[in-house]
């Protein structure tokens, strides 16, 4: 890793992603912040800059190559460098097997998915550029480790990160780059709200009853800050996890063992 440490998070407008640039930014990395949406990117940087980090929001759609390359190329060419990408931005369609459709398996695999290769390659390419090694952390869930009821196409995308993340540690360990994943629990962030949302609808009761629902098996008792999950990005941002490839870290209060 060099001095100049950069780091670009997807996905960084609320949630998760927010929480893991204001970690890296406090880590000592300046963060480009990427998403869909502008101006929630822009204002999570604003604030990051505010409080005397270093920060950029750039527009992309993960599921666009050509956009998630010129995010690449926008962060590299501001920081003058590049060393770790977080692939984070993800979807989550509630979907019985039934009912699933042909476009809720392309949209989801195309973000979640397609785009976590695409921020693979174009980090590579960076690395490449800079001759040095970096890393590559990709978000994958406790329902990428263990089948989760009615969430078949996100699910499906969650696991196959997992082996995206074991089959690309093995093929870029030669040129000194790690790549690992993280499996969130049950964190209280938009997405989550919106699942316990449509399956408290579902069941005609309220939104809290829904997000009880999913607590109800973590050992530790309570729901994930989004801070639970950036502290396990830090480390694997960081030199500490230098001899860590091809894992997923289970962040999820003790609900799945591996
Ligand atoms: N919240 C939870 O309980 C869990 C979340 N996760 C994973 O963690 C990651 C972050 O999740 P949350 O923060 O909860 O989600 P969230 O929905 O609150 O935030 C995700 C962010 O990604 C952005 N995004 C979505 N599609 C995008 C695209 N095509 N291009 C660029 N940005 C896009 C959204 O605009 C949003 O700002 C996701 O990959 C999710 O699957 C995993 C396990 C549990
Ligand atoms: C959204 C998610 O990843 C869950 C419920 O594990």
């Amino acid at each position: 890793m060099s001095e100049n440490k950069v780091a670009l998070v997807t996905g960084a407008g609320q949630g998760i992603g927010q929480a893991i640039a204001e970690r890296l930014s406090k880590d000592g990395f300046k963060v480009a912040l990427v998403g869909r949406h502008i101006e929630k990117v822009q204002k999570v940087a604003d604030e990051i800059n505010r409080n005397g980090g270093e920060a950029i929001a750039i527009k992309a759609d993960v599921a666009k190559r050509d956009e998630v390359f010129a995010a690449v190329k926008e962060t590299k060419e501001k920081f003058n460098g590049f060393d770790v990408i977080v692939n984070n931005a993800g979807v989550a369609p509630t979907t019985p097997i039934m009912s699933v459709t042909e476009d809720d398996m392309n949209w989801t695999w195309g973000i979640n998915v397609n785009g976590i290769v695409w921020g693979t390659q174009a980090a590579v390419d960076a690395f490449k550029e800079f001759g040095h090694g970096g890393k590559i952390i990709n978000a994958t869930s406790q329902a990428g480790v263990q089948g989760n009821a009615n969430l078949t196409a996100y699910g499906s995308t969650k696991f196959a990160i997992r082996g995206i993340t074991q089959t690309t540690a093995r093929e870029l360990a030669e040129f000194g780059i790690t790549v690992n994943a993280f499996a969130p629990g049950i964190v209280k962030t938009p997405m989550m709200e919106d699942i316990a949302h449509e399956v408290s609808v579902n069941a005609g009761k309220d939104d809290e009853w829904g997000m009880a629902q999913f607590s109800e098996g973590i050992a530790m008792g309570r729901l994930s800050e989004p801070e639970d999950v950036a502290n396990v990005v830090s480390f694997l941002s960081s030199e500490d996890s230098n001899y860590v490839t091809g894992q997923t870290l289970i962040v999820d209060g003790g609900m799945v063992f591996s």
